[in-house]
């Protein structure tokens, strides 16, 4: 692709079949990195398609899964008549699962979290204020300045390929990643990956990615998440005292 937004994403080799399954082949994001650390942060203040909601809304499919994943965090977060079905739908788990953590209120949350090729830890689903999130990174990136400050200048520079970008203004992006990668050797950069839900939006419909979602608008409020995401990268180095902070510049 020659859009603004091809230095953000892994390469594109194609699609393998084997054994009868379909594999899309792409770059290797970890490749040559020392004990790479990972963290995944999913995208948007919304992460289900409008068209589950249509569905859910025409004909509710009850998912007991779901239920037993909300209970298990919050027993009272169901009402009477979803804990006397022990079900729930989808778009209402997805929507709890965004207020529960800090996609409703700043438009991304952390999925998940890998140290210098350590266990992956997903424990994040109540992790919802900017302090939890600052905490997060701090441990992610064992506070190192450096690494944090490449994170804020990759997405800064990733704000404005998105903007320029043909691919952004026409597609909804829902339950797309920012896959942060930094190693032992003082390597960091950021990626969008995950495009398995971004559909083209409806034509005559101009997105902004930048404002709330409300039904039918196929908002996604991309730009939110990632406007909080630089703030909080912002503020983490803020946390680390002087010795730490970037050298000021000349009056
Ligand atoms: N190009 C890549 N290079 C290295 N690692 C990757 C790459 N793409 C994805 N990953 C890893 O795989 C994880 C899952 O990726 P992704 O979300 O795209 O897959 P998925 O099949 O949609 O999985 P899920 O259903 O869990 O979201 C990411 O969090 C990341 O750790
Ligand atoms: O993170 P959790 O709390 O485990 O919840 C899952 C998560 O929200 C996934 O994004 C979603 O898959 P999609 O994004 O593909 O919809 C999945 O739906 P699913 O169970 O219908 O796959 C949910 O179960």
């Amino acid at each position: 692709m020659g859009d603004a937004l091809r230095p953000y994403v892994p390469a594109y080799h194609g699609v393998v079949v084997k054994d009868g399954e379909h594999y899309i082949q792409m770059d290797d994001l970890l490749r040559g990195l020392d004990a790479p650390s990972i963290m995944d942060c999913k995208m948007g203040v919304r992460t289900y398609l409008e068209e589950e909601l249509t569905k859910a809304l025409l004909k509710p499919t009850p998912r007991k899964d779901m239920y037993q994943k909300m209970v298990k965090v919050d027993p009272s977060a169901a009402t009477a008549e979803e804990h006397s079905q022990r079900a729930v739908t989808k778009p209402r788990y997805m929507q709890w699962r965004e207020h529960i953590s800090s996609t409703a209120s700043l438009g991304f949350r952390i999925e998940g979290v890998t140290i210098e090729g350590g266990a992956v830890q997903k424990d994040f689903k109540q992790t919802r204020t900017q302090e939890q999130i600052i905490d997060t990174f701090l441990i992610f990136t064992k506070r190192h300045g450096s690494i944090l400050r490449a994170y804020q200048s990759r997405l800064e520079s990733m704000r404005s390929a998105l903007l320029e970008s043909a691919f952004f203004r026409t597609h909804e992006v829902i339950g797309s990643s920012l896959l942060f990668v930094h190693d032992r050797q003082g390597r960091a950069n950021v990626w969008m990956i995950d495009f398995g839900k971004t559909l083209p939006a409806p034509p005559q419909l101009a997105l902004r990615h930048d404002v709330p979602w409300t039904r039918g608008s196929h908002e996604d409020g991309y730009l939110i998440g990632l406007h909080h995401l630089t703030h909080t990268l912002q503020a983490a180095q803020h946390r680390l005292g002087p010795e730490e902070m970037p050298a000021p510049s000349a009056p």
